[in-house]
């Protein structure tokens, strides 16, 4: 099939609804969850606010608007490469600079939702990717690979979501020689439905944060807070995920989204 066939073929599909878009963005507004670092570590982005300008009345008589505060890693978003030390010099690593064909490419979903359940420190091995691998097919150079947990459950209210106690918080993520594997695979970025790309404990591990520090590291990407990948299929989805284009940008809220048959 030609790309202009698969392209019309595609057309066809949306037009007649039998290619569904998916939605898997979080809500955005002051109720989303922000990441809190503990004071050692550094600040924080403070809560989304939204200013009325005018809302049909004497501020603007015909017309509504806002201006918000917002930061660049709110809700579900998108990670560039110079958002990490690591990443900081590399070239096309800001989000005004990323190619655009890097923000439409076809994803991979590893569910491990019941082992998230039982074990909110749950870590991805390389291990379980192969056997998944083993089960569904080889992760290919230029996709996504994001990992289901069904996390985004819990994203209602800040506690629940980034589920912190004194030792601080717990949520799933990947091992460091996992991102290793799948940067060794090629693939275009990591995501998951965690308030960001790491797990809970990633903090401890080495190197610490590794999906930011090696994700970015190896100039690739990052989506963190993710909904609804449970509507996805392990295979065959294609993830749209286009950061706003903010000169000089470390990351932005997307609107991701997957088209699926
Ligand atoms: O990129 C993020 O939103 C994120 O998760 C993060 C940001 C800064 C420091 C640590 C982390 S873990
Ligand atoms: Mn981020």
């Amino acid at each position: 099939m030609s790309d202009t066939t698969a392209l019309a073929t595609l057309a066809a599909g949306l037009l007649a609804g039998s290619i569904k878009v998916v939605d898997l963005t979080a809500p955005l507004g002051p109720e989303t969850p922000v990441l809190y670092l503990p004071p050692q570590f550094g600040n924080n982005t403070p809560n989304v606010k939204v200013h009325k300008i005018s809302a049909y009345d004497q501020d603007g008589p015909f017309w509504a608007w806002n201006w918000l505060e917002l930061g660049e890693h709110t809700g579900t978003h998108f990670d560039a490469p110079c958002h990490w030390i690591t990443g900081k010099d590399l070239p096309e690593n800001t989000t005004d600079t990323i190619p655009p064909q890097n923000f439409v490419a076809p994803v991979n979903v590893i569910d491990r939702s019941r082992e998230a359940a039982e074990n909110p420190d749950y870590l991805l091995t390389v291990e379980s990717i192969q056997e998944w691998e083993a089960e569904h097919g080889a992760i290919e150079a230029g996709t996504w690979v994001l990992l289901r947990t069904d996390w985004y459950k819990r994203n209602g209210s800040t506690e629940t979501f980034l589920n912190a106690d004194e030792n601080g918080p717990h949520s799933p993520g990947p091992t460091a020689e996992a991102i290793e594997y799948l940067i060794g695979k090629g693939i275009i970025g990591w995501g998951q439905e965690t308030i960001g790309t790491d797990a809970g404990s990633a903090g401890g591990m080495n190197p610490p944060f590794p999906a930011h520090n090696l994700m970015h590291k190896a100039n690739r990407y990052g989506l963190a807070s993710l909904s609804h990948l449970d509507k996805l299929p392990p295979k065959g989805a294609i993830l749209i995920a286009a950061p706003l284009k903010f000169v000089q940008g470390t990351g932005s809220p997307v609107r991701a989204l997957a088209l699926l048959a």
